[in-house]
């Protein structure tokens, strides 16, 4: 019998392949489908204090390299989220994605969050690279997120967990698992989209998304190696005791093994959700259980972490 079932600090996922924020996770019939579908737990489109039309279309675009977004975080405002959570009859974990446009935003949502008690732990997304207001990715500016998490924890007690934007040095990656070793943080989604690509259609000679002069960040297939290496990075330098969640390219079961091979506890699946829908969950959780029978492993803690380096 192969276990693929997981657990995030007590949050006991039964698979370790759900749906990555911000991807068919935003209104109550794609909360409800997720809820319903084969996906091991239910992660919420990153949401503000009211509701949020986002940025001018075009925003999105696929290619075969992956895709392309530059959204501007539309959603339904976090009492939405806060009430389909209250309502929802479903024991599958639910991951509260939040991302205020300014420090005091998300003090705002995480005291209306405190209030509730129907969500397994929050994903404080520190990295939407999309933000018209902003010109910063908060996952870059070091010192204010730890002033930040430092005021956060001395009034926000219930299990939070953070989404990182991608780092590429050793010096980045050590600072910031410094910053979060000081804190009872939950997990560590590593990572969101690489910040500012763009994408060009040869035919118009123009861009293919409207916001930021067509900048956008950049998903799928060609993020993998990044990602991957983000999530060996953080599994080295952070707590043994903060699990981290993959992200970023992951298309098949083989991408998963090499996840979890990395050191994540689960995964999650944006740009290849979007393109497949619902099925991609089943399809995923088939191949890596075929990976897993070939290898004879039971369970992923047979192989957690474990990649051979020369
Ligand atoms: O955190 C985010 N990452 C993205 O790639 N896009 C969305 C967005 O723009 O809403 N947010």
């Amino acid at each position: 019998k192969i276990d693929i079932s997981t657990n995030i600090n007590g949050i006991k996922i039964s698979s370790c392949i759900m749906n990555a924020s911000g991807i068919l996770c935003c209104t109550e019939k794609e909360l409800y489908n997720l809820m319903m579908s084969s996906s091991g737990a239910v992660v919420t489109k990153s949401c503000t204090i009211k509701p949020r039309k986002g940025n001018l279309k075009p925003r999105y675009f696929e290619w075969k390299g992956g895709s392309i977004n530059s959204m501007g975080l539309p959603n339904l405002g976090i009492d939405f989220y806060l009430n389909f959570l209250e309502k929802k009859n479903s024991k599958k974990p639910f991951l509260l994605s939040i991302s205020g446009l300014s420090i005091e935003e998300n003090y705002l949502i995480l005291r209306k969050a405190n209030i509730s008690s129907n969500m397994n732990a929050i994903e404080l997304n520190l990295s939407c690279p999309n933000l018209l207001e902003k010109d910063k990715i908060l996952g870059y500016d070091f010192s204010k997120i730890s002033d930040f998490l430092e005021n956060l924890f001395q009034f926000y007690k219930k299990p939070l967990g953070v989404k990182l934007p991608p780092y590429f040095e050793d010096f980045h990656f050590r600072k910031m698992a410094f910053i979060l070793n000081k804190y009872p943080i939950y997990f560590v989604t590593c990572i969101n989209s690489l910040p500012n690509g763009i994408c060009i259609d040869i035919n118009k000679e123009s861009v293919v998304i409207h916001p930021k002069k067509g900048f956008g960040g950049i998903g799928g297939l060609s993020i993998k190696p990044f990602a991957l290496a983000n999530v060996r990075k953080f599994y080295t330098y952070l707590r043994k005791d903060i699990p981290i969640i993959g992200c970023g390219g992951i298309c098949t079961g083989k991408d998963v093994f090499e996840y979890i091979l990395c050191g994540a506890s689960a995964v999650q699946i944006g740009t290849q959700f979007l393109k497949e829908g619902i099925p991609v969950f089943d399809r995923l959780i088939k191949e890596l259980i075929t990976i897993l029978k070939n290898k004879n492993y039971s369970s992923l803690n047979s192989f957690k972490g474990k990649l051979n380096v020369f």
